[in-house]
């Protein structure tokens, strides 16, 4: 034998007996454990099963897991879009484009467009009456850097007569008529003395709002949340992208959507609304935000920093678990299984098996407090090249003033309040929305489900607006907390970095998308500013007549 021929056969015989010790270490596992097959190989069970195991087998896991046998292809390829230009065609405009003749040198208005001579440009130079100058975030500081609070309290004077100066100052009262109209009143229940923060919270949610202002238990809910002991998990069914289910020892449950990708990450530009990524910093602002807002119809989500190993690995089963892997750069991690992103190519991975995940506090078990799924009118065709009728037709709020539950009551301007906070935080992804039918039809929309909002912070995207300016329509609250977040002392920006600070995981947002928010207050007061031009004001500021019944009784 030649000299050559035997140093082959040699590591021949070496890469045998190597693969037969490996063999047998996983038998041996599997014995002991429950070493499963996972689409990259296998993963030792003491991953898995506490501690006792665990040092050996992430040894385990560091020198062999990412030398396994090639990955599968991705199961569920995502198709780009063919052209970018359909975007634009997406984001065409009714009623703003055709009819605004808006004028005032508000500098937050100035703001850049990415995509030149776009629709959405026109849209833009149009509400602000001449074209756009600057395309600098220096632009948009806020104002209380400035100093200058003076400046943007001279905009929107005209609006000023609308609400009262004190509503400047502090968060205005709703007309919450009914919040005594509780689960816990409804399903006459009453809580024992060592009632989680999940049983105070679900009781307590009234026909008027999810949970009181200033409701200690909210702190104490999200504090749980964020640290109680995972006690099981499985993966959500329904919706398209991954979530799991958490379930904590004492009882209650969240909703787990995993980071995939750092914060300053935009929305693809080839992604639809639709294709974009779900993320958990947009879970957590949103809820912030609805709260700030004052609207409180968003549940609870807080930040958590996920130990995989620990927290999710060694609890998954199944076709969960089997998703689990080690990447080449000795992460961990899993995909599930779901209809988007769901594959190796997209699959969700620790540094090394550290996750930051948002995790929102579960509604009421339907058993208990049953809900209902609304079609949303102004939802979007989910198709890359068709439009749904609202894009193309300007009178189409005349047809849904027309419909039950549109043609009375709160549901229509709660839908407006929709639209206006998901303008601010830039989420298209309106489809469905719930409420709780305990309450029957004169009951909040719930916000749920703001996944893909705060995606890109340059762009605005006025389409969201869609339901303000065809109906034109506005709570008179609303408007008094959009005219209170541009003048300050305290704009929405400062507000959300405050209420943000409080999460484990702050920074929470791109520095962007705070000029993003201040920015679309000032947009969405010069919408309600062209309604008024073309409408009486009784028409378009619901709640308007009692409140100046009020006004003119108590002066305040
Ligand atoms: N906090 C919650 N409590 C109870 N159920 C919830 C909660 N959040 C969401 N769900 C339910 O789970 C479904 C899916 O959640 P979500 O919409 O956030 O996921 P998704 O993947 O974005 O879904 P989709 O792709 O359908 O938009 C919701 O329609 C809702 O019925
Ligand atoms: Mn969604």
């Amino acid at each position: 034998m030649k000299w050559k021929e035997r140093v082959g056969l040699a590591m021949a015989v070496s890469v045998v007996l190597l693969t037969s010790v490996l063999v047998l270490d996983i038998r041996y596992a599997s014995s002991g454990g429950r070493a499963e097959q996972t689409d990259a190989g296998f993963i030792l069970p003491a991953l898995r099963h506490g501690t006792a195991r665990q040092k050996e087998g992430r040894q385990f896991q560091r020198q062999f897991l990412d030398k396994q046998p090639a990955v599968k292809e991705p199961e569920n390829p995502v198709i780009p879009s063919r052209t970018a230009t359909v975007n634009n065609e997406e984001l065409e405009l009714g009623v703003v484009a055709s009819n605004a003749t808006l004028n005032d040198d508000d500098p937050a208005a100035q703001h850049s467009n990415n995509e030149q001579g776009s629709k959405v440009d026109v849209v833009r130079d149009l509400l602000k009456g001449k074209r756009s100058q600057s395309t600098n975030d220096e632009t948009y500081k806020n104002a209380e850097d400035d100093g200058d609070l003076d400046h943007l309290k001279s905009q929107f004077k005209d609006l000023m007569k609308y609400i009262s100066p004190a509503e400047l100052s502090r968060p205005v009262k709703g007309n919450l008529r009914e919040l005594d109209v509780t689960v816990q009143r409804l399903r006459n229940v009453s809580l024992s003395d060592d009632a989680t923060s999940w049983e105070k919270f679900h009781v307590s949610i009234s026909k008027e709002e999810l949970y009181h202002e200033d409701d200690p238990m909210i702190d104490e809910l999200l504090q749980d949340m964020a640290t109680l002991e995972f006690y099981n998990i499985s993966q959500k069914e329904g919706g398209t992208q991954l979530k799991l289910v958490i379930e904590f020892a004492p009882g209650g449950m969240a909703m787990l959507k995993p980071m995939r990708f750092p914060r300053e990450q935009e929305t693809l530009p080839n992604h639809f609304y639709f294709t974009d990524y779900e993320r958990h910093n947009a879970e957590i602002a949103a809820f912030h935000l609805d709260r700030i807002m004052g609207f409180r119809r968003a549940p609870p989500v807080v930040g958590r920093l996920v130990n995989m190993t620990t927290e999710l690995y060694a609890l998954a089963t199944g076709e969960l678990l089997r998703t689990f892997f080690i990447s080449p750069a000795q992460n961990l991690c899993f995909h599930g299984k779901c209809s988007y992103y769901c594959d190796t190519g997209h699959a969700i991975c620790g540094h090394p098996d550290q996750m930051e995940a948002s995790l929102a506090a579960f509604l009421p078990d339907k058993e208990f407090v049953p809900r209902k799924t609304w079609r949303h009118p102004w939802r979007r065709s989910y198709h890359k090249r068709k439009k749904a009728q609202w894009e193309e037709d300007d009178q189409y709020c005349d047809q849904v003033r027309q419909l039950p539950p549109y043609n009375e009551g709160r549901r229509l301007v709660d839908l407006i309040d929709l639209a206006i906070f998901d303008f601010l935080a830039g989420n298209m992804d309106r489809h469905h929305y719930e409420t709780l039918s305990l309450f029957g039809n004169q009951t909040f929309p719930i916000h749920l489900d703001q996944g893909r909002a705060f995606g890109r912070a340059k762009h605005d995207e006025m389409s969201i607006l869609a339901p303000l300016y065809q109906c034109c329509l506005v709570r008179r609250t609303t408007l008094a907390t959009l005219l209170r977040f541009h003048h300050g002392p305290f704009r929405l920006s400062t507000l959300m970095r405050k209420s943000l600070a409080r999460d484990p995981l702050d920074p929470i947002l791109a520095a962007g998308h705070f000029v993003a928010m201040d920015r679309r207050v000032a947009i969405t007061l010069r919408v309600i500013r062209h309604c008024l031009s073309r409408h009486e004001a009784d028409q378009v500021i619901v709640g308007l007549a009692d409140w100046k019944d009020r006004f003119s009784h108590t002066g305040s």
